[in-house]
């Protein structure tokens, strides 16, 4: 019986879709919130993980590193760094009882994350105070004990004693019921590397050299003032990226600390460049951040190094130039791809920097919601998850 779990929460099905109306779907009622975690199979216990702590940061790592997310071929896995959880699940006003870890016998076998937001939706006045939920991971050795419901069940129940009701999350699987339903794109910049680690692959008229020739980037970017975002840039940063999210149905608002948690640069982990022509006045960015995979099984290469497009906002420079920029500024930094979602205005650059579709799709969803309409497309999200 599919979905077993997912019939049993306040998530829009088929029949609702025409019935419901737009808002939450439960009302949440504090009183009724359990004071106690759920119940875990004897010998599994609940912390709370402290990715302050190295040791604690070092266990998620290795927890990710051997058992998260694999494509479809399971050729590749996702080995998200220390740095980059750090940046990811550290936000401000992060909560600690947030990041949600199971053990047994000391050693890290189940994971779930939530961090606050503030997203706006739709025609919604006020923006809607939530969670939003990521790395979600069960150790490949202990799978179909159900321990993922379970720790949904429990971040939730953690959320809900906060007053809070919503939360937002993306998955490659459909569970009901996805609010969009988005493609993700490759640009190649290490063309060679791509096809020997079987990322990419030729078709009969194709070479390895032709292949590089057609991807071969300039060296340097082609925007004047293009530069690495500072501290000083947070204030103009801020202002136009809250500005120019208006136009999607769906994103967050930021404040200036957010935009410094977010936007500031960290090696390895997101890189942030600004474009200032005029002294002193910021018109454009471009951000990325640094997601590489584990090459599971290849006698050369170890990890596939990939940039993801982040918030790109442009009101000066053309958003193809801006973004043909940011390829040369990633393959500058190491990177073998650069990957982005057809989401946000991307489709204006997609085809014409020569990005290919990949082979799945990225699902975004919103708990205890039901949107004025049923489906967003793709163009219609402003917000990007890591
Ligand atoms: C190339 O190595 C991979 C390792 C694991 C999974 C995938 C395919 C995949 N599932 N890709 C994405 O989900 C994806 C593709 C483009 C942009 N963002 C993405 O996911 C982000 C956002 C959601 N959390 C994971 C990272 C690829």
């Amino acid at each position: 019986k599919p979905h077993q779990f997912w019939e049993t929460q306040p998530m829009p099905n088929i029949n609702d879709m025409d019935s419901l109306k737009p808002g939450p779907i439960q009302e949440g009622i504090l009183a009724d919130v359990r004071k106690d975690p759920y119940n875990l199979i004897s010998k599994f216990e609940w912390c709370n993980v402290d990715l302050r702590n190295d040791e604690q940061a070092q266990q998620v790592y290795t927890l990710l590193k051997e058992n998260y997310v694999e494509d479809d071929d399971n050729m590749f896995r996702f080995d998200y760094s220390i740095d980059f959880l750090r940046w990811a699940l550290l936000p401000p006003g992060q909560y600690p009882d947030w990041i949600v870890g199971v053990k047994v016998n000391q050693k890290l076998v189940g994971f779930i994350t939530g961090i606050p937001v503030a997203l706006h939706i739709e025609n919604q006045q006020t923006k809607v105070k939530m969670t939003e939920i990521n790395f979600l991971c069960v150790h490949k050795k202990i799978r179909a004990n159900r321990l993922a419901p379970v720790l949904i069940k429990e971040i939730t129940r953690r959320v809900h004693i906060k007053n809070m009701w919503q939360a937002v999350y993306t998955a490659g699987i459909v569970v009901p019921t996805p609010i969009s339903q988005t493609r993700y794109y490759h640009r190649s910049l290490n063309a060679k590397k791509l096809i020997e680690v079987g990322f990419s692959s030729l078709s009969a008229r194709q070479t390895i050299s032709r292949q590089q020739k057609l991807y071969k980037l300039p060296d340097e970017p082609k925007t004047q003032g293009l530069r690495p975002m500072k501290k000083k840039d947070v204030a103009q940063v801020t202002k136009i990226l809250n500005e120019y999210l208006k136009k999607f149905k769906l994103y967050f608002k930021y404040t200036e600390d957010e935009v410094k948690h977010w936007f500031i640069p960290r090696k390895d982990v997101i890189s942030t460049y600004v474009v200032e022509k005029e002294q002193g006045v910021v018109t454009d960015f471009v951000s990325f951040y640094n997601l590489p995979s584990q090459v599971i099984k290849n006698p050369k290469y170890t990890h596939l190094r990939a940039a993801y497009s982040y918030y790109n906002v442009a009101t000066q420079t053309p958003i193809v130039q801006l973004m043909y920029d940011a390829l040369i500024l990633a393959k500058n930094e190491g990177y073998d791809v650069f990957n982005a979602l057809d989401i946000m205005e991307n489709e204006k650059f997609l085809k014409e920097l020569m990005f290919c579709p990949g082979d799945g799709q990225l699902n975004y969803y919103l708990y205890n919601w039901k949107l004025e309409s049923n489906m967003l497309k793709p163009e219609e999200i402003g917000i990007v998850l890591v």
